[in-house]
C-alpha cells in the first residue's frame, strides 16, 4: 500500500490523519507514506517529528471579503496543484485521503485529476469549504456527525467516526502528573481551546487563577503555543498557586486524557472525538468564528446527551469558568454520569474504519 496524507493548518485536521496512519502501519508494516502539508501550517513541525515523509506546499486561505489578496490564493493554489501533481507521479500512491485545510483541497483535486482513488474525511457536522469543493471529485468521503449527510453527495458517504478516537482510546498510559509536579491522586482538570489556544479562554482562566489557587483539585491551564508569552506576561504580578500549572502546549496528549477528570475547552470536532472516546466530563466554549457556528452544533451533541455542559463565549468570565469548574469538580457523582454519557458516543473503532474505507479504494 502507498498512502499520500494530506490535511493541515490546524490541529484539527492534522491529528486524524496522523491517526490513520498509525492504524495503516499496524495492519500493514511495510506500507508508504507520504504526508503533504503546507509550509507554514501546524503539521510542517508536528509531522516530520513523527519520523513521517513529509512534502511541503505553499497555500493560503479565501479572505471572506473582496480582496487582492484573493488572487494571490487562487494562484497559490493552482501552483500547488502542479506541484502536488508532481508528488503524485514520483510518489504513485495507491490512493489519496484529504483531512482537511486548503493543502488537502489542492492535493485531493490533483489526484481526482490524475484518476487516483480519493477519500475525504469531514470531522465536523457542518461541512468546510475545502471538503465540499473536493466532494464532487473524490471516490468516498468518510464522515462523523449525520448532519454532513445532507450536505454532501449520498452515494459516497461511509459513516467511520474521527480516527483519532481509536488512538486516543488505545493508548496505554504511563503518564503521571508528577512530570507536571502536581499528584495522581488528586482530580485534575485540564483547560484547552483547542489546537492553537483560544485568547477569550485564555483571558477567562487568567482572571480565574486567584479563586483556582484555593481550590482542592488541579488545574492545567494550557494556553497555545504562540499565546503562551502573552499570558505569562498578563501572570507576572499574579500568585500561582502549586495546584496550577500554566503550559503551552501538549505534545502527547492521548497520553495525557486518560488522567484527566474533567475538560473545559472549545468544541472542536477532533477534541471532541478524543473526549469521547475516553469519557471525560466537559464544559464547553465553543468558538463562534468558525464556519456557520459548527462548534456549537458539535457542541450540542455531547450536551443533548449529558456528556457536557456549555457556557458560550459572550457569557465566559473569570468567574462563570470558577462556577461551572467547581461545580463539576466537587461533585464525582455527576461527574461519573457524565463520564458515562460522553463514552457512549465514543467511536473507539474510527481508525480502522476509514482504513477499511482507504482499502476498498486500493486497486487490485
Ligand atoms: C478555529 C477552528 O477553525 N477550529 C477548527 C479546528 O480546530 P482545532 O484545530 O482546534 O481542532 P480540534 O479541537 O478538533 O482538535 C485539536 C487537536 O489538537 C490536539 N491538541 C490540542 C492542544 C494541545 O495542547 N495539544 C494537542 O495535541 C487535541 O488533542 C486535538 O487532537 O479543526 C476542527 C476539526 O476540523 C474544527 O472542528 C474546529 O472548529
Amino acid at each position: 500500500m502507498r498512502l499520500m496524507v494530506s490535511g493541515g493548518g490546524t490541529g484539527g485536521h492534522i491529528y486524524p490523519a496522523l491517526a490513520l496512519i498509525k492504524a495503516l502501519k499496524k495492519r500493514d508494516p511495510n506500507a508508504e507514506v507520504m504526508y503533504v502539508g503546507s509550509e507554514r501550517g501546524l503539521e510542517s513541525s508536528i509531522v516530520p517529528a513523527k519520523g513521517i515523509a513529509f512534502k511541503a506546499t505553499r497555500i493560503q486561505g479565501f479572505k471572506r471579503s473582496l480582496s487582492l489578496e484573493n488572487f494571490k490564493t487562487i494562484y497559490l493554489f493552482l501552483k500547488s496543484v502542479h506541484s502536488a501533481k508532481q508528488m503524485i507521479r514520483e510518489f504513485k500512491p495507491d490512493v489519496v485521503v484529504g483531512t482537511g485545510g486548503y493543502v488537502s483541497g489542492a492535493v485531493v483535486y490533483a489526484a481526482s485529476r490524475l484518476h487516483v482513488p480519493t477519500m475525504i474525511h469531514e470531522q465536523n457536522s457542518v461541512v468546510g469549504i475545502t471538503n465540499k469543493f473536493l466532494s464532487r471529485y473524490v471516490d468516498k468521503i468518510a464522515y462523523v456527525f449525520d448532519a454532513a449527510v445532507d450536505q454532501l453527495p449520498a452515494n459516497k458517504m461511509v459513516k467511520t467516526g474521527n480516527p483519532r478516537a481509536q488512538e486516543a482510546a488505545e493508548v496505554v498510559s504511563h503518564f503521571s502528573w508528577s512530570e507536571y509536579g502536581l499528584q495522581d491522586e488528586v482530580p485534575t482538570l485540564l483547560i484547552f481551546g483547542g489546537s492553537q489556544g483560544a485568547l477569550k479562554i485564555n483571558a477567562a482562566t487568567v482572571a480565574a487563577i486567584p479563586q483556582f489557587n484555593q481550590r482542592q483539585y488541579q488545574v492545567v491551564f494550557v494556553t497555545g503555543q504562540k499565546r503562551y508569552d502573552g499570558v505569562m506576561d498578563q501572570l507576572k504580578d499574579v500568585t500561582v498557586a502549586a495546584n496550577v500549572v500554566v503550559k503551552p502546549y501538549i505534545p502527547n496528549m492521548p497520553e495525557v486524557l486518560p488522567k484527566v477528570a474533567a475538560i473545559v475547552g472549545r468544541a472542536g470536532a477532533t477534541s471532541l472525538a478524543e473526549i469521547t472516546a475516553d469519557g471525560i466530563p466537559s464544559i464547553l466554549i465553543p468558538s463562534p468564528y468558525v464556519t456557520a457556528d459548527h462548534q456549537t452544533k458539535n457542541a450540542q451533541s455531547l450536551a443533548s446527551v449529558g456528556a457536557a455542559e456549555i457556557i458560550k463565549e459572550a457569557e465566559l468570565s473569570g468567574d462563570t469558568l470558577v462556577a461551572k469548574a467547581d461545580q463539576l469538580m466537587n461533585d464525582g457523582h455527576l461527574r461519573h454520569d457524565m463520564a458515562v454519557a460522553s463514552k457512549h458516543l465514543g467511536v473507539p473503532d474510527a481508525a480502522d474504519r476509514v482504513l477499511d474505507v482507504v482499502l476498498s479504494l486500493q486497486r487490485k
